[in-house]
């Protein structure tokens, strides 16, 4: 049996990566995770953005309204700096809240660095679509969508709350996250690759 395919986009939300004053690190380290946990084709759509709440809103609307992503995970931005916007802008776009994605982030990401309270993300639906905040360190990326021994990553959620809202049915590699869903939505399992 073929995966469906997915269509993911990635926003990198940096004054300073948008500019060119450092390389980005955000789309190389969400490609690089989200290659190594689905089994799926992967259709990307990057953009690598300011700061900016009307800005980071456009461009969260475009790609689910236009570009039809099933998922959209952003990178930065979610501080309480002046500057940190994301998460405003994502309530902006938003048709429903998902609460459990950013207390779960925030759980899991208390056991890498005491800051993690500081990280204000949350996750939205819109239309078809699941939009997700993750903080701006690269490293955070695969630390929260991957998890710890003690709090399991959100990832594990994500491939059955696109199933609810009418998405692609994602499959994992349990090796760097296991999916969770009841044993009602399951589909046969794909030999290991
Ligand atoms: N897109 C990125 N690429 C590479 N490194 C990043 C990126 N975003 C954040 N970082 C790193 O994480 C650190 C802390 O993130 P911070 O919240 O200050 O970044 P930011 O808000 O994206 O930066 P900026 O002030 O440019 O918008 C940065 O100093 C940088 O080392
Ligand atoms: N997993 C994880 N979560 C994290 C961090 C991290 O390094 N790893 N950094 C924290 C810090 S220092 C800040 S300020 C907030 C917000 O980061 P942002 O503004 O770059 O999104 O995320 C927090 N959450």
């Amino acid at each position: 049996m073929t995966s469906e395919t997915v269509r993911i986009g990635i926003v990198s939300i940096s004054d300073r990566a948008s500019t060119g004053v450092y390389e980005d690190k955000g789309l190389p380290a969400l490609q690089d995770w989200l290659r190594r946990a689905l089994l799926n084709p992967i259709e990307f759509v990057p953009r690598l953005i300011p700061d900016e709440r009307v800005g980071i809103a456009a461009t969260l609307r475009e790609l689910v309204d236009e570009a039809r992503c099933d998922l959209v995970l952003t990178t930065g931005g979610t501080g309480p700096a002046p500057r940190d916007v994301t998460p405003e802008a994502t309530l902006d776009v938003a048709e429903r809240e998902m609460p459990g994605f950013g207390e779960q982030m925030r759980q899991i990401s208390l056991h890498f660095v005491p800051t993690a309270i500081l990280s204000r993300q949350v996750a939205v639906i819109r239309g078809k679509s699941l939009i997700i905040n993750l903080p701006g360190q690269p490293k955070a990326i695969a630390e929260t969508l991957e998890g710890h021994a003690a709090a399991s990553g959100i990832f594990a959620a994500v491939p059955y709350c696109i199933d609810l809202i009418g998405g692609p049915y994602l499959e994992t590699r349990d090796a760097v996250i296991k999916a969770f869903r009841p044993k009602s939505a399951q589909r046969p399992a794909r030999p290991a690759t």
